[in-house]
């Protein structure tokens, strides 16, 4: 697991580094521009003819460093100082009177006819408060337009560190060297457009800067499936778990029959759909692994029999192609009304129980979100637009602030929020959020929302906590796509084919 900083933690880490730790910022300055120059000699980046173009703050300080550092290698270098000199700050003074030691001009606009083969920017870094706006805008404007690649210092200026979000006009990096910890906005979309490929160096703020409060977001990494389940040499179907899928809806099916597959790849001993009459035929093809239990689609199954298939079953997911007729409200209910009083299963809703549940809420409806009330927390995994209907924020709103909005409605709904976009945010109730890095534009296809509830379903009966299982699910799934996308190409990826990547990674991760 890795972690991943906004700009709040990273101003308070590097306070904590100097002020507890009694290391001067001049060193963890100086440290950061020798990381930065053996990056680009690692990174072969040609430094025939550098611009660099540095702000008033520690970033600029860092851009005058790295200036100093390539000008003594023997480079050509041309700085140039962004902002107000008289309003820097301490170091950056300190780097600026060592440049005037040394003889090397700060020319106070890029100087025209220039055509530099590397542009480094050290305007802004997570010190960023604004919009930039006026010389700033306009500087970043004709730098974008050079020649030559693009590096950026710590995080591309323009771009929040905090939420991804172009502050008026932002450097677009095809390198971001960034310091101790990855900063959220060169993840998140669309800082991640402008961020290029990112690095990040050791300059001596370490985990202990933390003094116990560490990020609160993290990324998960391949060597976090050691929990994943692994198959026992002494054990049948029996030990693998028992997932019910409410599932499909007639013209749906497909829905269920994308669950029920990727919860068998993910290892799950034995899978029962519970789906109206009509989709027997295709299920029992399609699927026939699976048991069933079908219901005429106008009449509501009986209590017993709910109850019945509800306590056989670890884990319960619902909603996949589940529609939004009267009976899919009917056992959306009796599933919400059960789950308050059942401490040892997990649930997952997903698609139309999302809707539905958004309907009621919306129109008023008292315990619509009784998930509020499980002992065993509930998990959601809405994509936007079941976000947006949930939270009545609209989607451009959401994406705007993807990881506060799970946050906040995982906090307030006492839910593990999985919010399904580019990267996904799972956020836990105790403000824990995790960004999942894996997956790919192709993944953005029919289905694949289905496969990843029964594929965190599966994960469940097999006894991780929904805690667990949430993350590590999403990180999974996106994985089986990235696996897969080397042989279908982006264009050509399925959700089936993602049945088939959960597989293959498993087999990957829990070799014996
Ligand atoms: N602490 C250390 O010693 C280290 C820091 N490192 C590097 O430092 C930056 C963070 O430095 P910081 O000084 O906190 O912030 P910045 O350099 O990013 O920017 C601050 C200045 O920019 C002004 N500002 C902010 N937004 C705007 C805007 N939209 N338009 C114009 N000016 C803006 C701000 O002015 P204020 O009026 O808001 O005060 C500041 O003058 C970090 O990213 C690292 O690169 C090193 O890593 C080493 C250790
Ligand atoms: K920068």
């Amino acid at each position: 697991m890795k972690y991943l900083v906004d700009s709040r933690e990273m101003q308070k880490y590097d306070a904590n580094t100097i002020s507890h730790f009694k290391v001067p910022g001049l060193l963890l300055m100086e440290r950061a521009a020798i990381a930065f120059v053996e990056e680009l000699h690692r990174q072969n980046v040609d430094l025939t003819e550098v611009l660099i173009v540095c702000g008033s703050g520690n970033n600029g300080g860092d851009g005058l460093a790295i200036a100093r550092l390539l000008f003594l290698e023997g480079h050509a270098v041309t700085v140039v100082y962004a902002g107000n000199k008289e309003h820097c700050s301490e170091s950056n003074r300190v780097q600026q009177d060592i440049l005037n030691a040394y003889g090397i001009s700060i020319y106070m606009d890029i100087p025209e006819k220039i055509r530099p083969t590397l542009v480094i920017d050290a305007i802004f870094g997570v010190g960023l408060s604004r919009d930039v706006t006026g010389e700033y805008a306009d500087m970043l404007c004709r730098m974008n337009e050079l020649s030559g690649e693009k590096a950026a210092v710590d995080i591309a200026s323009g771009i929040s560190a905090d939420t991804g979000a172009i502050l008026g006009t932002a450097f677009r990096a095809d390198l971001t060297i960034t310091f101790a910890f990855e900063k959220l906005g060169s993840i998140l979309w669309p800082g991640n457009e402008y961020a290029g490929r990112i690095i990040v160096c050791d300059i001596g703020i370490t985990k202990e800067s933390w003094l116990g409060e560490p990020p609160a977001v993290m990324a998960l990494e391949e060597k976090d499936f050691s929990i994943l389940p692994k198959r026992k040499s002494h054990s049948n179907k029996g030990s693998y778990g028992k997932l019910l899928l409410i599932a499909g809806s007639v013209n749906m099916a497909g829905a269920a029959v994308l669950s029920a597959k990727a919860a068998y790849a993910t290892g799950c001993g034995l899978v029962r759909v519970l789906t109206p009459e009509e989709n027997r035929a295709i299920l029992q093809c399609s699927v026939p692994e699976a048991v069933l239990t079908t219901y005429d689609k106008t009449l509501v199954p009986e209590e017993p029999v709910l109850r019945e298939i509800l306590d056989w079953a670890d884990a319960i997911v619902i909603g996949p192609g589940l529609g939004k007729e009267k009976t899919s409200a009917q056992i959306l209910n009796f599933v919400l009304e059960y789950g308050t009083s059942h401490e040892n299963k997990a649930f997952l809703f997903d698609a139309d129980a999302l809707n539905l549940v958004a309907e009621q809420k919306n129109t008023g409806v008292q315990g619509a979100d009784r998930w509020k009330n499980f002992k065993n927390t509930a998990v959601i995994t809405p994509h936007l637009g079941e976000m947006s209907r949930l939270t009545r924020k609209t989607v451009g709103e959401i994406q705007k602030n993807l990881l506060q909005t799970a946050a906040d409605f995982a906090d307030e709904n006492q839910v593990i929020c999985v919010l399904k976009d580019e990267h996904t945010v799972t956020a836990l109730p105790d403000h824990k959020r995790y960004l999942n890095l894996s997956g790919n534009p192709g993944m953005a296809t029919a289905g694949s929302g289905d496969v990843l509830s029964g594929l965190i379903g599966a994960l469940m009966a097999q006894k991780l906590t929904s805690y667990q299982a949430a993350p590590l699910g999403v990180y999974l799934h996106g994985l089986a796509g990235d696996i897969m996308v080397q042989t279908t190409g982006l264009q050509g990826l399925t959700a089936s084919d993602l049945i088939t990547g959960i597989k293959k990674v498993l087999n990957i991760y829990t070799q014996q």
